[in-house]
């Protein structure tokens, strides 16, 4: 079993149900714990709270906006393309379910929006409303000067969501406080590379899951990405050290064997993109804490078999292609793409195998990163 005997008290305690079990195939040496109350008052985590915050948002508010020339040449532009594929891909399934309950109006909270990456994806989707919010104020900021251009450049040709931006944060703050309009609801709460952030603390975590649901409309939808906790702590025990990764991203724990359900930090850093402590979302207990808010899980799935069964559908196919998700193997300029490690290998061995002579194979990269090491997340308000 996954759990250690901590943890499966602790599932049985506070869920009230059977422990949870997962098959995570992680070694039985390896535990889940939940840190008493004094432990939780006392750790190193809970002093560096505020801390914390502070580095995310400055981390994210250093970011510099570049063009897509540049983006284009960078190694993870491929795998930033394919996580862009994957959001539109769920944001219009999920529009999608939110239209078949009859809803014309559709209002939508972006928990943790940056620089604004899925503005034009609600815009595709035909929303009415859109509420911003992230810890960030330079993101948020850019946020709403994109939205801006794109209602300047549509000329009033169409008829573009109205918006609102919020800088908090959201794991501390209770954003409904925030809003312009007092009595909003939403029909979707999209919370996109953000919740593990808030996995610091108990009161954190419940903090931002409030943000998130607490504004639902009775059959809304929160829909999620964030790493795979089961996934990272298995690399992380398959390693010699205490990090693991390759020349494109790398994870650092301080420590392993034993991993406390909230506070437990790991470092992660993504070339020229992410460079911040996060914090593992045991997943069970989001599970559980979700319930809380009447919130049931729909599905859960690793990003690869989200992959697999959404490329079925030809319309997710040819936007697959439209939005250059897919790394051409060989690559034009054939130079980072070395098949004597293993990060290509697999490709060239691919292309022998089936003989092909000039072989262009459609590659998932990011070397493995996001395929394996993401979760996408679908709850509902029951
Ligand atoms: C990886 S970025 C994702 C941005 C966007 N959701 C996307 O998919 O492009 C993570 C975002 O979470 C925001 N964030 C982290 N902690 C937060 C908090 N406590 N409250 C609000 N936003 C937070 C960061 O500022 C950053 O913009």
């Amino acid at each position: 079993s996954f759990l250690s005997k901590v943890a499966q008290k602790y599932d049985a305690r506070e869920a009230g149900s059977r422990p949870q079990s997962a098959a995570s195939g992680l070694p039985s040496s390896v535990s889940f714990i939940k840190r008493t109350l004094e432990e939780e008052d006392d750790s190193p985590s809970k002093k560096l709270v505020d801390h914390q915050s502070v580095k995310v948002a400055s981390h994210y508010n250093n970011l510099q906006e570049v063009g897509l020339a540049a983006r284009s040449r960078s190694r993870i532009f491929f795998m930033r393309n394919f996580n862009n594929w994957l959001k539109s891909v769920l944001i219009g399934e999920i529009l999608e379910e939110v239209r078949a309950t009859g809803a014309r109006h559709v209002s939508v909270l972006d928990l943790g929006c940056g620089k604004g990456g899925d503005l034009l994806k609600w815009r595709r989707g035909g929303i009415s409303h859109l509420v911003c919010a992230d810890i960030a104020a330079v993101s948020v900021e850019q946020c709403q000067s994109r939205y801006d251009d794109m209602k300047r450049r549509s000329h009033g040709n169409e008829r573009i969501y109205s918006a609102n931006f919020i800088t908090a944060d959201c794991s501390k703050e209770v954003l409904s406080e925030k809003l312009d309009d007092a009595e909003l609801m939403y029909d979707i709460c999209s919370c996109q590379f953000v919740y593990h952030y808030s996995f610091e603390s108990e009161q954190k975590a419940n903090m931002m899951l409030r943000n998130a649901c607490e504004r639902l409309k009775p059959g809304g939808f929160f829909i999620g990405t964030t790493p795979d906790a089961f996934e990272l702590v298995k690399r992380l025990e398959a390693s010699d050290s205490l990090s693991f990764g390759n020349e494109v991203f790398t994870v650092s724990f301080k420590s392993k064997g034993s991993y406390p359900l909230y506070g437990c930090q790991y470092h992660f850093s993504l070339e020229d993109v992410v460079n911040v402590p996060e914090f593992l979302v045991y997943f069970p207990l989001l599970e559980h804490m979700a319930k809380r808010y009447n919130m049931r899980l729909v599905l859960k799935q690793r990003f690869s078999e989200f992959f697999r069964e959404k490329v079925k559908k030809e319309q997710h196919r040819s936007l697959m292609m439209k939005m250059m998700a897919l790394e051409p193997f060989p690559s034009d300029d054939g130079g980072h793409q070395a098949t004597d490690g293993t990060e290509y290998c697999h490709a060239k061995e691919h292309c022998s195998r089936a003989g092909v002579r000039q072989p262009v194979v459609g590659l998932l990269t990011g070397r493995g990163l996001g395929l394996v090491l993401v979760l996408v997340l679908i709850l509902i308000l029951v």
